[in-house]
Parts: C-alpha cells; structure tokens; sequence
C-alpha cells in the first residue's frame, strides 16, 4: 500500500477551509495534521466541528508538521510558507502561483532540498493537453479572463492605473499583456495565467486579456493554443465562492483531486 502522506494548509479561506474539511472527512493516502491561520479565534470555530482536529500552528510551521505543504494564503506570505516547505524538502502545492513566477529561484532550491512543487490545475483547465502540446512545438498560448466587475476590485494594476469598476455596463478590456506582468498587476486573480504558462511555453510568451464583464456571472476563462501538433480551445467557467468571489468554488475541488494524485494508485490524466 502507498504511504499516507500528512497534509499542512496555510491559510483557512475559500480554498483551504473547504479543503481542509474535504481531507477531514476522509481521504485514502492522506491525512490532515496542521492549518495556519490569521484569526485564531475563527479558525478555532471553523475547526471545532473535525473529526480529527489538526494542529493550528504560524505559517512557517507547518513545514515541519506536514509533507505535504498546500498554501492557500494572500500572495503577500507566498515567500514565508514557500521557503519553509521547500528547505524542509516537503511537497509544496501552491495556490497563489502569480507569487511563484518572480521567485523561480525557489525551483532551484527545490532541486538541491529534494522538495517537489507540484502546481495544481486549480481554476483552470486541460493543463494536462497544454503540457503535453509543449512537449512539441507551440507557437501561440493565450489566455481570455472575463469576470464580474467585483471580482476584479482591488487589483494593484486597476489602483495604479486609476481603473474604476464601480459603474461598468459593458465588457471592458482592463489589461492585455502577458503572464508575468498579469500576475504581478493581478495578484489575486489570474493565478491560472500564471499556471498556464507555467504549463506551456512561460510567463514571457503566454499572452493574457483580462475582462471586467457586468455580463457574466461566472469567472471565465478561455485557453486557446496553437501547435505544431494540436490546435486547443478550451472554456472553463467557473462558479464564484460565496467567501471569496475572486475564486471559483472549483478551486479547492481541483487542489484535492491533485492531492489524491500524489498517493493513489490509478491516476487519471498527465
Ligand atoms: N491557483 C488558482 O487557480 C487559484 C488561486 N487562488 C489564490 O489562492 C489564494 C487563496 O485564495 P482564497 O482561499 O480564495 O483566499 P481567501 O482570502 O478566501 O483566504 C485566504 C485565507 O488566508 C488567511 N491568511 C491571511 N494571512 C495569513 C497569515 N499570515 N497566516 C495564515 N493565514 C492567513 C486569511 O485570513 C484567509 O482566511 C489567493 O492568493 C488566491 O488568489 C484563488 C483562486 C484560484
Ligand atoms: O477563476 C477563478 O476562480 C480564480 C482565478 O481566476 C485565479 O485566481 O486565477
């Protein structure tokens, strides 16, 4: 039988508190040990009704607690937990993968501690046929994100550039650009851009339109990429937490499921 692998959570928000329930009801291959949190006294209520109560611990901790490190914090402590469970040599799964694209230094350290940093699909989707396409030759990958006006609110990118939202009526293109620079002007909003390039062809090359769009109710997003070997267009659209409207309900769904990967036996998909 594969080993158990034990799990830490940073941060018990849209994604990792719906996780962590999710691990506590029972996953074969893992088990739920530590949570970091920002408000101690919520977290303890949030955590009261667990079958098995994982340790509450300070970010950096829960490195040494877990094999497996899932952030699911603000980018803004991306650094703290990454560095953590990377030196330790732990698996570090990541969230706010934006954070990732200006510190692939980490990778390397990754390398010499023998840590892995395993990028889920999250909001996204079909990283699976993007990788395999970069297996090949690519020559465009692009990214359309349309969201509700309020999913888009309080973007640096919106506040430097003195962007308001309040009164959109229609479809307005806010940004065109490409990952690197999405991710860094959109820090809590096109994490799957950042994923998506880091499946294909990098954050330079991988092109992105980012849409405040009164029309939609859901956050969508649309990969299209032109190869050599295969031509891809693919819609996902995602239903909004009711936490977090920046964040699609699918989210700590996608983290799980590629949890179960690490350890079970039959695994679907690259
Ligand atoms: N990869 C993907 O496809 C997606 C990534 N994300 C990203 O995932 C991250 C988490 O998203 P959500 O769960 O929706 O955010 P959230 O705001 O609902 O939850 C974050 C949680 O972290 C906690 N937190 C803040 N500072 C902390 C600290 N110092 N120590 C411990 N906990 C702390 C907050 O109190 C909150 O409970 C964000 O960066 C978000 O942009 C979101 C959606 C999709
Ligand atoms: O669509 C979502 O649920 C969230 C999203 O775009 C992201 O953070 O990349």
């Amino acid at each position: 039988m594969a080993k158990e692998l034990t799990v830490g959570i940073a941060g018990l928000g849209a994604i990792g508190l719906h996780l962590a329930r999710a691990l506590d009801q029972g996953v074969e291959g893992l088990k739920l040990v530590a949570v970091s949190a920002k408000d101690q006294a919520k977290a303890t209520a949030n955590l009261a009704g667990f079958r098995a109560k994982p340790a509450l611990v300070p970010l950096a901790e829960l490195a040494a607690l877990a094999d497996i490190v899932v952030e699911a914090a603000p980018a803004a402590v991306f650094e703290e937990v990454a560095t953590a469970a990377i030196t330790r040599g732990r698996i570090f799964v990541p969230s706010s993968v934006g954070a990732l694209l200006p510190r692939m230094q980490l990778v390397d350290l990754a390398r010499k501690t023998g840590a892995r940093i395993v990028v889920p699909t999250g909001a996204l989707l079909g990283l699976d046929a993007v990788r395999a396409a970069a297996e090949g030759t690519v020559s465009t990958v692009t990214i359309e994100t349309r969201k509700p006006p309020g999913g888009l609110a309080g973007a640096p990118y919106l506040e430097i550039n003195k962007v308001d939202l309040t009164a959109v009526d229609k479809p307005l293109l806010v940004f065109k650009g490409n990952a690197f620079d999405a991710a860094q002007g959109f820090p809590a909003n096109v994490n799957v851009a950042a994923a998506l390039a880091l499946a294909g062809i990098g954050p330079e090359r991988t092109m992105v339109e980012i849409w405040a769009d009164p029309t939609v109710t859901r956050n969508t997003h649309t990969i299209r990429v032109e190869a050599d070997e295969v031509r891809l267009t693919m819609t996902i659209e995602n239903v909004p937490s009711l936490e977090n409207p920046r964040t699609g309900k699918i989210t700590p769904l996608s983290i799980l499921a590629c949890l179960r990967g690490l350890t079970s036996t039959l695994k679907v998909g690259s």
